[in-house]
């Protein structure tokens, strides 16, 4: 039976100091350098939620060790990539697209699959790219086959990644231990949510591995040996959004500890985005801390490069002053869910007036009223329905526990925050 979840209402001013766990990205990225690098890993801090354990786990059963350390830290040691194996990529996009170049440098026969949504996110132009690139794999989505040979050719390959950047960012990740290395070159719309290529252009780099992005839609990853990683892994910025979304709603402040100075998480765009809704937002050594306005301004903003903090925005447009437009997403509709319509349909559900555009959404605030909230097996959708449900009295999120594919206790975390703040 699907959970229900009454989300609770901000009983005033929310105040509270949030630590976030690790960053999904980055973790996953981590994992990944640390299985092709050529000797053990230590990654401090990692965040340990649903997406990343499937990524440990898929990558364990292509013979990687992944054992725990100190402090919930990982310790990663190499192997020669083998199969046969089944490889589970839940809903996990980075999963799906990050692992089966890496299967494509092992031995013997890999099989993908995933959860039912996961068989309808876009797939195929992976797929297609490491067979140019000389892999042998049945398949164009989720499940297929990877039938390795233990090594990959790699060179040139033109592709559309106007759909999802993780299609770039999963090629280079691996690349470094392709023969030729690789070269990826996209054509077509504009690549989304660029912040995350060049995380794992950075990621690569801070790994000893050449990659020259000079060129606009080129991207060249060179031959060669990856090191070991001894890191330690930032607070997730994009889940911390909620929190600070609380902070904005209700006229509160929350601080997020340990927000990095510098980082190449998307999430970071939070700052800005929270001030032209109206908050005063301070970074310090003591974290990132946003004081939410009397009324939210409303905002007309591209989110293409920052798609996955759209939830969040949109909750927080629906509480605001006025109409919000939010342009540049319409690839969101291949994320989790389709999620421009998914937050259409929940948001008028409760008494909203939002409709879609070809790239984005339109929301007209109008008085909201409680009602059932949809989650559609989406961590952001859940969120986005905590954030309405502070302001909104009754409403009632679907299936809270979906939260785990990115955070471990998000209800344990929203009611602390709570509970100070009465
Ligand atoms: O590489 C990554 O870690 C991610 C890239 C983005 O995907 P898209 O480019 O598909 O939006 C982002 O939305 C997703 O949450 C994480
Ligand atoms: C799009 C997202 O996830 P994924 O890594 O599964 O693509 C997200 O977390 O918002």
């Amino acid at each position: 039976m699907t959970q229900l979840w009454p989300a609770p209402v901000a009983p005033a001013a929310v105040r509270a100091t949030v630590p976030v766990p690790g960053s999904k990205s980055i973790t996953n990225r981590a994992l990944v350098l640390a299985a092709l690098a050529e000797s053990p890993s230590t990654l401090r801090a990692p965040l340990r939620s649903r997406d990343t354990e499937l990524m440990a786990g898929a990558l364990r059963s292509l013979g990687v060790e992944v054992q725990d350390g100190p402090e919930g830290s990982w310790q990663v040691t190499p192997t020669a990539l083998r199969g046969p194996a089944e490889v589970d990529c839940g809903l996990a996009g980075t999963v799906m697209r990050f692992v089966p170049p890496v299967a494509a440098l092992a031995s013997g026969r890999i099989t993908f699959d995933g959860d039912p949504q996961a068989r309808q996110r876009p797939l195929g132009t992976v797929l297609d790219a490491l067979r140019e690139l000389g892999a042998d794999i049945d398949g164009n989505a989720l499940p297929f086959d990877v039938h390795g040979t233990g090594k990959l050719a790699g060179g040139a390959v033109t592709i559309d990644a106007s759909a999802s950047s993780q299609f770039v960012s999963g090629l280079l990740l691996s690349a470094p231990r392709f023969e030729q290395g690789v070269v990826v070159l996209h054509e077509g719309s504009p690549v989304p949510s660029l912040p995350h290529i060049e995380m794992t252009v950075s990621m690569l780099r801070a790994a000893g591995v050449d990659v020259d992005d000079q060129e606009p839609n080129t991207w060249r990853v060179a031959p060669g040996k990856i090191h070991a990683l001894n890191v330690e892994i930032e607070p997730d910025l994009s889940n911390a959004t909620p929190f600070l979304a609380a902070a904005a709603a209700t006229g509160g402040t929350v601080t997020v500890p340990g927000w990095p100075a510098q980082t190449t998480q998307a999430g970071d765009a939070i700052r800005h985005i929270l001030g032209q809704l109206g908050a005063q937002v301070q970074r310090t050594t003591a974290g990132l801390t946003v004081t939410g306005p009397e009324e939210l301004t409303p905002i007309d903003i591209d989110l293409h490069d920052v798609g996955e903090l759209t939830p969040t925005v949109a909750a927080l447009a629906a509480l605001a002053a006025g109409r919000s437009r939010l342009r540049g997403i319409a690839h969101l509709r291949g994320h989790e869910t389709d999620r421009l319509a998914a937050l259409q349909n929940e948001l008028n559900k409760l008494g909203g007036a939002v409709e879609q555009t070809p790239d984005g959404l339109l929301i007209e605030p109008r008085p909201l009223s409680g009602g059932n909230w949809h989650s559609y097996a989406d961590h952001r959708m859940a969120t986005a329905g905590a954030i309405l449900g502070l302001k909104v009295p009754g409403v009632v999120v679907e299936d809270i526990a979906t939260t785990a594919k990115t955070i471990p206790d998000f209800p344990g975390m929203w009611a602390a925050m709570l509970e100070g703040s009465a």
